[in-house]
């Protein structure tokens, strides 16, 4: 039985932060696989992760959610030949709900260590109707309210109350006996999903079997567009590109080649907040941006 780690929680939340920091560290020594789900048909993570993991499978047709969960067992089951890893990481992505990706490890014979869902808290209020959002809070049992630096107490304790209360009222529960699926959750507050050794130590492995749901009417809320630069860009042209942004972009990843740099650069944007701190050095493929826009 491989223990599995789920890593979910909405766009920009700081999933692939954490498994670059935190879980790095905690399982270093191990084989770990990771897998990574990403919106879109271009994977900006799974290039990041490949840099700190030796086995990362990109799956990249949008979602696992939906239709895809045949797919993803396929490709589990083609990993767990080929790798043989002693555990799994799987990232799901920021439009998606875990249960699938729950239903789909059980089927193949994972035990679910823990659900970990990241809350971005600074910029909470704008997601938090989205019932996606509400979902995977609901779905997990170990919830992080990431990004507290860029918050004050009070709003932290805003957030935290809202979380529980979502918590409370998503909770994902027995098709059969209508019981809940986790019975409690622990709360961590973080920055740069900086979690103790505990979270990862078998605590908050999920004891249930869980049973498919009919499948219902899965209306996704963003759509993405790809953009590739043939020729490197120049800074400024690309600060100003991101400074005009429609309102209704909420997420901007990409890898950007520009003039005069010699490593190119990993573009994270959401909600109005530009990281550019991470490079690639030996990136050898196109520039491009992925933005995703929002229909709320
Ligand atoms: N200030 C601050 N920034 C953070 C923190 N955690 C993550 N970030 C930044 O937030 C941005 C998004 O983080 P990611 O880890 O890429 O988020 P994600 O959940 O994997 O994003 P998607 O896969 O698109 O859903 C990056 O620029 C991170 O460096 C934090 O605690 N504080």
């Amino acid at each position: 039985m491989i223990p599995a780690f789920i890593i979910t929680g909405y766009l920009g939340s700081g999933k692939t932060t954490l498994l670059l920091n935190t879980a790095k560290e905690h399982f270093s020594g191990k084989r770990v696989a990771v897998i990574v789900n990403e919106l879109g048909e271009v994977g900006v993570d799974g290039r990041i992760l490949k840099n700190a993991y030796s086995e990362v499978l990109e799956l990249p047709e949008g979602c696992i959610c939906c239709t895809m969960h045949t797919e993803f067992e396929k490709a589990l089951t083609e990993l767990k030949e080929k790798y043989n890893p002693e555990l799994l990481l799987v990232e799901t992505s920021g439009s998606a709900e875990p249960f699938p990706v729950m239903i789909s490890l059980q089927n193949l014979g994972c035990v679910i260590e823990a659900v970990i869902c990241l809350i971005d808290t600074k910029n909470f209020h704008l997601y938090s109707q989205d019932d996606t959002a509400r979902h995977q809070i609901g779905s997990s049992n170990v919830l992080v309210l990431n990004k507290t630096d860029l918050v004050d107490e009070d709003t932290l304790k805003q957030v935290e109350d809202i979380v529980v209360s979502l918590w409370e009222k998503y909770l994902l529960r027995n098709l059969f006996t209508n019981e809940p699926v986790f019975k409690s959750f622990k709360l961590y507050k973080t920055s740069f999903g900086k979690l103790p050794d505990e979270v990862f130590s078998g605590v908050f492995a999920l004891q249930e079997k869980l049973y498919h749901l009919n499948d219902k009417d899965h209306n996704h809320n963003h759509v993405q567009q790809v953009v590739y630069f043939d020729k490197p860009l120049d800074y400024e042209e690309f600060l100003n590109m991101v400074n005009n942004l429609p309102t209704n972009i909420i997420r901007l990843k990409g890898i950007l080649k520009l003039k005069d740099l010699p490593e190119a650069l990993v573009v994270n944007y959401s909600f109005g907040n530009l990281d550019t701190s991470y490079t690639l050095p030996h990136y050898e493929g196109r520039s491009f941006l992925v933005l995703i826009r929002s229909f709320n």
